[in-house]
């Protein structure tokens, strides 16, 4: 996590595909609750993959786990979207690859978001069988809009680049990673002579609503996930996806 200007460009490192797990949600967790302490001015979020942001929740974690894992990986999850989402720093999106479900929160919890070209990102859990919780849902809906968002959640859509910026799902397109960076930068640069309390004050105010819902409920929102997932149905139906993902490999 090098520290440029105080701007910090963060990159997820958990090949092949960075999916979250646990030990990786405590990581980011643990960078962002480090940001803050050093007065970061300014954090890019990107992956060190050529082809992947990040592929969202390890579904290892949620097939066929033990209760107390899957209910501490749920709270490390919650964690980290807390202080990501709420972060007194400007944040962005450095969207180098694709980027489905959990991924494409963490890219929805910045502030700005650059894509490359010929990638793919949405909420696609429907897809799944499984449901993208009330907090991914509301960061689609504060990001596109409240009938753009129904439309994208319930197909559980995944938008290739170009349509992700024409319904507002990310704010730029660069032709490579680097120039996806220098965007990020930019947009970083653009905020730097923001009077810091004022800008935080604001970004915590259109923000308020979401981390207040997901604050004020989060036992019953870990109990939500818990009881759905341990669904027989819903085990079968991750069972065949993690089947489908490693039979691609093959
Ligand atoms: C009521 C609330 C209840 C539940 C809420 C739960 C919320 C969940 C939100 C989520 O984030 S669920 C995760 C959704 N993620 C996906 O659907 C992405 C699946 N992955 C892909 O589409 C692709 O892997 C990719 C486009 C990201 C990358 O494609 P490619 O570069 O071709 O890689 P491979 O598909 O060959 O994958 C390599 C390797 O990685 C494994 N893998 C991929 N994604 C995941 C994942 N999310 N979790 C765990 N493992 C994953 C894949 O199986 C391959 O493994 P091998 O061992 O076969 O090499």
């Amino acid at each position: 996590m090098p520290l440029k200007m105080g701007v910090a460009t963060v990159t997820m490192n958990r090949p092949p595909v960075n999916s979250l797990n646990t030990e990786h949600l405590e990581t980011l967790h643990r960078t962002f609750i480090r940001l803050e302490n050093e007065k970061c001015r300014g954090m890019i979020l990107t992956s060190s993959s050529p082809t992947v942001f990040s592929a969202g929740l390890d579904i290892r974690e949620m097939y066929k786990p033990e209760l107390e894992k899957a209910r501490k990986f749920w709270r490390t999850l919650q964690d980290m979207w807390l202080k990501l989402y709420s972060s007194p720093y400007p944040t962005v999106a450095a969207i180098n690859g694709h980027a489905p479900a959990g991924g494409c929160l963490l890219s929805l919890s910045c502030e700005y978001r650059v894509i490359v070209p010929k990638v793919r990102m949405g909420l696609n859990e429907t897809q799944l069988g499984i449901v993208a919780p009330q907090w991914f849902q509301d960061c689609m809906r504060n990001a596109i809009g409240e009938r753009e968002a129904e439309k994208a959640l319930i197909a559980g859509r995944m938008f290739s680049s170009e349509e992700a910026l024409k319904v507002g799902l990310v704010d730029e397109i660069a032709q490579n990673k680097e120039e996806c960076i220098q965007k990020a930068e930019a947009f970083l640069a653009s905020q730097a002579n923001l009077p810091m309390l004022a800008r935080k004050t604001v970004k915590l105010g259109f923000r308020h609503q979401t981390l207040s819902r997901l604050l004020t409920g989060r036992e019953a929102d870990t109990k939500i996930f818990i009881d759905y997932i341990f669904q027989p149905k819903v085990q079968k139906g991750l069972e065949m996806y993690l089947q489908s993902l490693s039979k691609k490999a093959a």
